[in-house]
């Protein structure tokens, strides 16, 4: 007997993968800065590392629905993200923080929280409290009513993360979050990605692998836009025991795993 399929068993769920790329090709001018890149993530927080050029910030541009794949499969979330009719429903439940973002200098915080939760087609209704609850996550409760070129460049950032987590989104993608922030600052960001992680995709890029050891479930290395490593942050920290360059194990494996990736290719 053939069975009729309903409208909702084909519809995107929360079990869908955040992130499913495969053969992925992403052009950063003539460049090809994602070169054939396999990946899957699911929930959790994901920490992308890479040395300068890796391709970190293509990948969240292309993740992020900014720029084309050239080449390759990508779905997000569920949806096929190469398919333009797909792009509205997706890019309402993602959250996105640029490495450098714009932004009007005469907006308070609040204004520019609520902007972004309003450009991603929130109900206004709800825009008033999720920008107040994005703002004291964030811990810039007392500068809600600030204006933006007022603030310190951590400051900044925090704001920036602010409107990235607004509409609570199930993929949230942050491309070096921690620069500019204090110490202070970055223990307490990193217990906000744990609460991300719980329950949603989240991945990170960034530079500092004791962030990446501290607060993510698992790592993901790129190298000249290839996928060097992905696995647990005890992994990484267990290649670099006894061998490699750097003043942590977790750094030390680093080293090693580009030293290896690069010698075989
Ligand atoms: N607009 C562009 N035109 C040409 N090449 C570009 C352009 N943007 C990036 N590239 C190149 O693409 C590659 C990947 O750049 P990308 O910014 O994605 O790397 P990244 O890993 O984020 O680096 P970083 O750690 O320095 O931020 C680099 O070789 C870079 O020079």
């Amino acid at each position: 007997m053939v069975r009729t399929v309903r409208a909702h068993e084909l519809a995107p769920t929360t079990e869908a993968w955040g992130v499913e790329a495969a053969g992925l090709r992403v052009k950063a001018g003539r460049h090809n800065a994602v070169n054939g890149l396999d990946l899957t993530l699911g929930t959790g927080v994901h920490g992308l590392l890479g040395p300068n050029g890796a391709g970190k910030t293509t990948l969240i541009r292309a993740l992020a629905t900014v720029i084309k794949p050239k080449e390759g499969r990508l779905r997000l979330l569920g949806f096929d993200a190469t398919d333009r009719r797909s792009l509205r429903d997706l890019r309402s439940r993602l959250g996105y923080l640029p490495q450098s973002f714009g932004f009007y200098p005469g907006f308070t915080v609040r204004d520019y929280v609520e902007y972004m939760a309003w450009l991603r087609e929130m109900p206004s209704a709800s825009i008033a409290d999720a920008t107040q609850r994005a703002i004291d996550r964030v811990g810039l409760t007392d500068r809600a009513g600030s204006r933006l070129k007022s603030l310190s460049g951590g400051m900044l950032r925090r704001a920036g993360i602010a409107q990235a987590i607004v509409n609570e989104p199930d993929l949230l993608l942050l491309d070096e979050p921690t620069v500019g922030l204090d110490p202070e600052q970055r223990i307490e960001f990193r217990d906000l990605l744990r609460v991300l992680g719980a329950d949603s995709c989240v991945l990170v890029s960034t530079h500092l692998v004791e962030d990446v050891v501290a607060a993510c479930s698992d790592v993901v290395l790129l190298d000249a836009g290839r996928l060097v490593f992905q696995g647990l942050p005890a992994d990484l920290s267990r290649l670099g025991e006894h061998d490699g360059a750097g003043d942590s194990p977790a750094e030390r494996g680093y080293s090693v795993l580009l030293r290896n990736h690069r010698s075989v290719s």
